[in-house]
C-alpha cells in the first residue's frame, strides 16, 4: 500500500499491499499546519468534519491522491467540485450514526421545551423556593404539531421517535415527497406552511448552497411565539443574529441547537446570554459505540479506496 493520513488519526501512502500510515495521534483536531505537510504525497486521508479539505489541501497531498474517508455523513467541509475534478473518491458514514442522531435531537427537543437545564441551574443556585404553579413551564409534544424540514435518513428517524409522545401531526418539507413518510403518517407540505403551523420546527437537512441561512428573519416571523426550534443537521443553516432577535423578542418561544456557526461558539456568543437557547457542543453522534463503528467503517472506506474496490458507503456524487 502507499502513505495514508489519518486525521484525528491522520493520511497513507500505498505501496503494493501495504501502506506507511501517518497518524495524528490526538483527540485534539490536527493543526492546518500539520495537516498540509502530512497529506503531501499521500494516496489517501482519513479526515473529520473539523477539517476543511479545500483546493490548498487537494494541492498540498498532490496526485498520488486516490481517496478521502471522512468520519461523518455530512461532506459540507470538501470542496466537492475540485475532488470530483481531480477524480477523487469520497468515503463516508451514513446510517451508522442516524439512531444516536435521532436520539440527541429528542432530548435537545426535550431539554429545550421542558426547560431542563434552566432548572437544574436554579436547583443548584437556590432559584428552588417551592413548588409553584407556573415556575418553569414548557411545552409539551402532546397533541402537537411537528414539522421535520429534511425527511431524510435521521429526519425520519426523529419523526419515529417523536410520534408516539402523542404527535397529533407530522409535516415534512424538502425537495421531495418521500413514500416511506407514510409510516410516521408525514404530510409533505410547502415550507411556508410548516413553519408557520408548526408547534415543534426541527431542522434535520444537508448544509447545501439552497439551505444556507434557510432559517433566518423571515422564516422565524412565520413561526408561532410558542413554537420550539431545533437544528441538529449544521449550523449554517440558521441566520444566528436573526435568531438571536427571534428569541429575545419573544418572536419565538426557544430554541436548542446542536451546530453553531462557528464551532465552537465563542463563550461570549449573544445566543449563550439567553435562558430559552439550549447549545450543545455538535454531539449528535456521541455515543462510544457509534463513534467506534464510524472510525471502523470510515478504515475500511479508506482501505477500499486505495485498493481499487467497492467501499462499504462510497459518496456518489
Ligand atoms: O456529519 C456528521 O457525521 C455529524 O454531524 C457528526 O455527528
Amino acid at each position: 500500500m502507499g502513505k495514508v493520513v489519518f486525521s484525528p488519526l491522520f493520511t497513507s501512502r500505498f505501496h503494493g499491499n501495504r501502506c506507511k500510515v501517518s497518524l495524528w495521534d490526538s483527540d485534539e483536531p490536527v493543526s492546518r499546519a500539520e495537516l498540509l505537510k502530512g497529506v503531501a504525497g499521500a494516496h489517501g486521508l482519513l479526515c473529520l468534519l473539523s477539517d476543511k479539505i479545500d483546493t490548498e489541501v487537494l494541492d498540498a497531498a498532490g496526485p498520488n491522491l486516490k481517496v478521502i474517508s471522512t468520519l461523518s455523513v455530512g461532506f459540507d467541509h470538501m470542496a466537492m467540485d475540485e475532488i470530483k475534478k481531480r477524480g477523487v473518491r469520497v468515503g463516508y458514514t451514513p446510517d451508522v450514526l442516524t439512531d444516536a442522531t435521532a436520539e440527541l435531537t429528542v432530548a435537545l427537543l426535550l431539554a429545550t421545551a421542558r426547560r431542563l437545564p434552566e432548572g437544574m441551574v436554579e436547583v443548584i443556585n437556590g432559584g428552588w423556593s417551592t413548588w409553584k404553579p407556573l415556575w418553569l413551564c414548557g411545552y409539551g409534544l402532546s397533541g402537537s404539531t411537528v414539522g421535520v424540514i429534511g425527511l431524510g435518513r435521521i429526519g425520519m428517524a426523529i419523526a419515529r421517535r417523536l410520534k408516539p409522545f402523542g404527535v397529533k401531526k407530522l409535516l415534512y418539507s424538502g425537495r421531495t415527497d418521500k413514500s416511506y413518510a407514510a409510516e410516521v403518517e408525514g404530510e409533505y407540505v410547502p415550507l411556508d406552511t410548516l413553519v408557520s403551523e408548526s408547534d415543534f420546527v426541527v431542522v434535520s437537512c444537508a448544509l447545501t448552497p439552497d439551505t444556507q441561512g434557510l432559517c433566518n428573519k423571515h422564516f422565524f416571523c412565520k413561526m408561532k411565539n410558542t413554537a420550539v426550534f431545533i437544528n441538529t443537521s449544521r449550523g449554517a443553516v440558521v441566520n444566528q443574529e436573526d435568531l438571536y432577535q427571534a428569541l429575545s423578542s419573544g418572536q419565538i418561544a426557544c430554541a436548542g441547537l446542536d451546530v453553531t456557526t462557528p464551532e465552537p461558539l465563542p463563550t461570549d456568543h449573544p445566543l449563550l446570554t439567553l435562558k430559552n437557547c439550549v447549545v450543545l457542543p455538535h454531539i449528535g453522534s456521541a455515543t462510544y459505540s457509534t463513534r467506534g463503528i464510524m472510525a471502523e467503517l470510515s478504515a475500511n472506506n479508506l482501505l477500499a479506496g486505495l485498493q481499487g474496490t467497492d467501499m462499504p458507503s462510497e459518496l456518489k456524487f
